[in-house]
């Protein structure tokens, strides 16, 4: 049995780091193990220009623990007033990596996204045309739509409908839940996805049989066994357009433990060694570094960390339930088994 891998660090291809008490609480988690990530722009009010981009990004590197060697890339919020020129000027120089499209009301954070997608099409036109790469929250809003299926029907209903539209733009659509959701990004060209950590862990059963599990509920929401089973195979099978974004969405337990809890899992300070557990257990560990360190770099066009992390599985751990932050304590997702894996030493330079 492998007990110890050296991989690649990992980047993260889908982050929320929040902002104010609870960024400072949550920003070492992720800068411990990933080298990169690509910061989500749902804040409240949300970062839309190019100029609230790079604010936001000072605020994340100052919240970042000394001689931390972590690097936040960029989103754009999209807006029906969303400018195509800031949009342009931000990715020429360098300071944004992706914009991202919120349906208006889909998730966290959400009411200032689309509602009209005919309004966004000179902003999506001019991002082909730079090869900036739009990412989205893949769900209907329409209340009608049951929201076990509202995935499904948003590539029938707007996401095949904007791809033949803006054929040259380059999708990302994030936090695949479906079997459907794979097999749309296999079928087109320009296309890839981000898989989470805990949609390869959960299905429905986990938030709903034997009590209400507040700490799983995120949206889009965990289906059935056989679409994490397929997740699990898409992620495992070496395909570089599938990639890691863990989708880590820090709430302070208050929100989350309520009548109406908000949705998103904490995974970040045991992604690395639930992803390690979901590959072995895949017979797959030699395709963990494409997927948390190589497939997503390729497609947004970098190179792959210089640095190296050491995985060793010994002895089952225990990661800590909750950390503590300003904001208040936040539940760390809990992937239901014993984590043999742990990282070790990262190295910021090459080794041989
Ligand atoms: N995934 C979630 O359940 N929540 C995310 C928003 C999102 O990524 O949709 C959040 O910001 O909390
Ligand atoms: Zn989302
Ligand atoms: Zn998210």
């Amino acid at each position: 049995m492998t007990d110890s891998l050296t991989l690649r660090r990992p980047d993260d291809w889908h982050l929320h780091l929040r902002d104010g008490a609870m960024l400072a609480g949550v920003a070492p988690q992720s800068a411990a193990v990933a080298g990169r990530a690509l910061i989500m722009p749902n804040l409240v009010p949300p970062v839309v220009t190019g100029a609230e981009a790079a604010a936001y990004r000072e605020r994340i590197r100052a919240a970042l623990p000394a001689g931390a060697d972590f690097t936040p890339l960029m989103t754009l919020y999209l807006t029906e007033a969303t400018d195509a020129e800031d949009v342009a000027r931000a990715a020429a120089a360098g300071l944004v990596a992706a914009v991202k499209l919120y349906p208006a009301g889909a998730t966290t954070n959400s009411a200032s996204g689309v509602r009209d997608f005919g309004k966004v099409l000179p902003v999506l036109e001019r991002m082909a045309e730079i090869g900036l790469p739009l990412c989205v929250h893949g769900e209907v809003t329409d209340p009608e739509i049951d929201i076990f299926d509202r995935e499904a029907v948003f590539l029938e209903r707007v996401l095949g409908p904007l791809r033949d539209r803006v054929p040259g733009l380059r999708v990302v659509l994030e936090h695949i839940t479906t079997a459907e959701g794979l097999a749309f990004v296999r079928a087109q060209e320009g296309m890839a996805g981000t898989i989470t950590t805990h949609h390869l862990v959960i299905n429905r059963n986990h938030i709903l049989a034997g009590g209400i599990r507040p700490h799983y509920y995120c949206l889009p929401v965990a289906k059935r066994e056989r679409h994490r089973a397929a997740l699990v195979e898409a992620a495992t099978s070496g395909d570089p357009r599938f990639f890691s974004g863990t989708d880590s969405a820090p709430h302070a337990d208050d929100a989350k433990e309520a009548a109406c809890g908000c949705a998103g899992c904490f995974t970040a300070p045991v992604s690395l060694p639930v992803l390690a557990h979901v590959f072995e257990a895949a017979d797959a560990l030699d395709r963990l570094e494409g997927f948390v360190a190589g497939h997503g770099a390729t497609f947004y066009g970098v190179a792959p960390n210089p640095g190296r992390v050491r995985l060793s599985r010994g002895a089952a751990w225990t990661p800590p339930a909750k950390i503590e932050t300003g904001a208040g304590p936040v539940t760390v997702f809990d992937p239901g088994f014993p984590l043999h894996w742990r990282a070790e030493d990262i190295t910021e330079t090459e080794t041989s």
